[in-house]
């Protein structure tokens, strides 16, 4: 038997399975096979002009591009649309289809490479991404092993898009290093995560069975054809092993030194099935140098990672918080300690004094801390990373669902409103995008000018150029708090019947079309107030004169795609309720903070610093 059929040759000159999404993928509303187009955007050469190719996979060839607007530069995939008769392929529309729809959720994360859009010629189709200039992973396994700090490091940054993944009821199946690639050559660049070819939906306790993943570094239940979120843990053993051995962790007793070096990978020295076997029934190897150098703690935390049986393995939240990983973010922790008694205390130079001020990749990591306990300006940069992967309907109906609570819930928003007046001193319920910016630019966070701008677009919920007072409220609140509270669910239902003109019970299509693009959603919200339940009024005739020119055209149908349960094309009330719900392992520390001088607050000049009366 020959695992992965149909599999092709990837870079290491071993297969991969090809479009391994689950046909059990929400598909919902789009009739695939149908299909002729995507509908995604066709003036690529208008904003873009394409330069050298800088890489090259399974599905495509990934180019250098510059935006005609702004001189930035992003990297560009364009894989070639297979057509059959005239019309795309199944697979490859659900393929491409899924792909684009997870980079829009997950690319708001600064784990993942941010996907600016998605373009199509009548042969290709093009996805804009966020430029990586330091090379795979891949790359610098290869150069040699990673001392154990490092590579700690680079395992919480795996582990943590992990675990974002998962929160989301999707499972990676390709866990790799050629899947993740640094934001620059610097040596301790940010890890971005790329390629969700083949992600797919799977919620905790699901079990999918069709093959799928890299064969070196694809989990034994994945062979048996049993699976579920587990797998990518497997996977993040395998790299774990990786980065501080340089080899693979398989070792046969028929074949010795099977796959025991890297030097051998890329000259197909073993077959499918001697891999197979070897990830089934071969013995780990914790014996052989450079294990007698590495510590127990380390060998302990690879070895859990990589255990046979999925239900002893950990889930990626698990792994993180093991002793081995946690001993190297011990700075991280106790700066952020520090940092909260600042905010307590009104901040101090004692606590400034005590934190790291460097970017390196232990710090940058959401650390042990994270949750709504902190002040904001510790978890800003994290807040606005998790609500930009909740998709633009989404991000609508919590600002919508702000707009209902605002009068009800003054105790819970008074920190975040301090915040925002403190931004907006004049009063006028709106701030500007430069403001905003400045904090974001201020010194107290690691990030670069294309991630603050990415950052920013989320903000800007109703793609207007400003923040509004909503759009502050509903990006940075703590939603898994809300939903717990005694109104979460008469919020909802509030918003649902804005779009449930007809008193169906169901949303379908037209009707989140005819309400979001008519603009009654925004209503309330865009006044700039702190909104009450009278502005939120749909107005279907506004909406049908306006439907001709709606920003929010795409948004529908991506949407239908994750909240049409049961693919009966509609979302039901509950479909809906789970809808706008953060899930509970969805964790605010499972996001990098990027906070660079924490507690270091001290000047309260952005309003939102440790020591300032506006800091959360
Ligand atoms: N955002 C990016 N910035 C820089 N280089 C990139 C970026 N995305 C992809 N690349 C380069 O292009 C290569 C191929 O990209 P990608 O893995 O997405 O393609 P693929 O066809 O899905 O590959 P695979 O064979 O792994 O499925 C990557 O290995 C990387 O070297």
């Amino acid at each position: 038997m020959l695992p992965f059929p149909g599999a092709s040759r990837g870079r290491s000159g071993l297969p991969r399975s090809q479009f391994g999404a689950s046909p059990s993928g929400p598909v919902g509303a789009i009739a695939a096979s149908s299909l002729k187009s995507f509908g995604f955007a066709h003036d690529f050469d208008q904003k873009y002009t394409l330069g050298r190719a800088i890489g090259a996979g399974t599905f495509g060839t990934v180019h250098l591009a510059t935006d005609n607007a702004t001189g930035q530069e992003v990297a560009v995939k364009v894989i070639t649309k297979r057509v059959i008769g005239g019309y795309l392929e199944g697979n490859f529309v659900r393929r491409v289809q899924h792909e684009v729809d997870i980079y829009n959720h997950l690319g708001r994360s600064l784990n993942v490479a941010y996907l600016y859009g998605a373009w199509e010629t009548p042969v290709h189709v093009q996805l804009v991404m966020e430029l990586c200039t330091g090379g795979e992973l891949w790359t610098r396994v290869q150069r040699g092993k990673y001392d154990e700090a490092a590579a700690a490091a680079l395992c919480r940054e795996i582990l943590c898009t992990v675990a974002q993944c998962h929160a989301k009821g999707i499972v990676l199946r390709d866990v790799k290093p050629e899947n993740f690639l640094f934001k620059t050559a610097a040596a301790d660049a940010p890890l971005k995560m790329i390629d969700f070819g083949l992600a797919t939906y799977c919620k905790p306790g699901q079990l999918l069975s069709d093959r799928a993943g890299s064969p070196l570094y694809v989990a034994p239940e994945v062979l048996k054809q049993s699976y579920g979120q587990p797998c990518d843990v497997w996977s993040a053993g395998v790299v774990a092993y990786q980065l501080l051995t340089g080899r693979f962790p398989f070792e046969d007793e028929d074949c010795g030194l099977l796959l025991s070096s890297l030097d051998v990978l890329g000259k197909k020295h073993f077959t499918n099935k001697e891999i197979f076997f070897a990830i089934l029934y071969g013995e780990l190897d914790f014996h052989r140098p450079p294990w007698d150098e590495i510590s127990d703690l380390a060998r302990a935390f690879v070895a859990h990672l990589l255990e046979r049986d999925p239900a002893k393995r950990p889930s990626a939240e698990e792994a993180l918080q093991h002793p081995w990983l946690r001993q190297f973010d011990a700075t991280a922790s106790a700066a952020s300690a520090a940092s909260s008694m600042a905010s307590v205390d009104g901040g101090n130079g004692a606590a400034a004094s005590a934190a790291p001020g460097n970017g390196t990749a232990a710090s940058r990591s959401g650390g042990g801390a994270g949750g709504s306990g902190r002040p904001l300006s510790d978890s800003l940069v994290q807040r606005l990373q998790r609500f930009g992967t909740y998709g633009r309907l989404k991000q609508l109906a919590l600002r919508a669902v702000v707009s209902f609570m605002a009068t009800a819930e003054t105790e819970r928003i008074a920190s975040l409103a301090a915040a925002f007046r403190s931004l907006d001193p004049a009063g006028r319920g709106v701030v500007p995008y430069d403001a905003v910016g400045a904090l974001l630019n201020n010194g107290d966070w690691d990030l670069s000018r294309t991630e603050v701008s990415q950052l920013l677009a989320t903000f800007d919920i109703d793609l207007e150029g400003n923040v509004d007072y909503n759009e502050w409220l509903a990006a940075l609140i703590d939603w898994r708090e809300v939903q717990e509270s005694a109104g979460w669910q008469k919020y909802v239902n509030q918003v649902f019947d804005m779009f449930d003109q007809e008193h169906t019970g169901r949303l379908t299509p037209e009707n989140i079309q005819r309400v979001l693009c008519g603009g009654g959603l925004l209503a309330g919200a865009s006044s700039g107030s702190s909104g009450s339940e009278g502005d939120m009024v749909a107005d279907p005739e506004g909406a049908d004169a306006e439907l001709d020119e709606c920003p929010f055209d795409d948004v529908v149908p991506a949407a239908m795609r994750e909240a049409d349960e049961d693919h009966d094309g509609a979302i039901s009330r509950e479909e809906f309720v789970r809808f706008l719900s953060t899930a509970p392992g969805d964790k605010l520390e499972f996001y990098e903070s990027r906070r660079k001088r924490l507690g270091a607050g001290g000047s309260g000049s952005d309003g939102i610093g440790g020591g300032s009366g506006a800091a959360l």
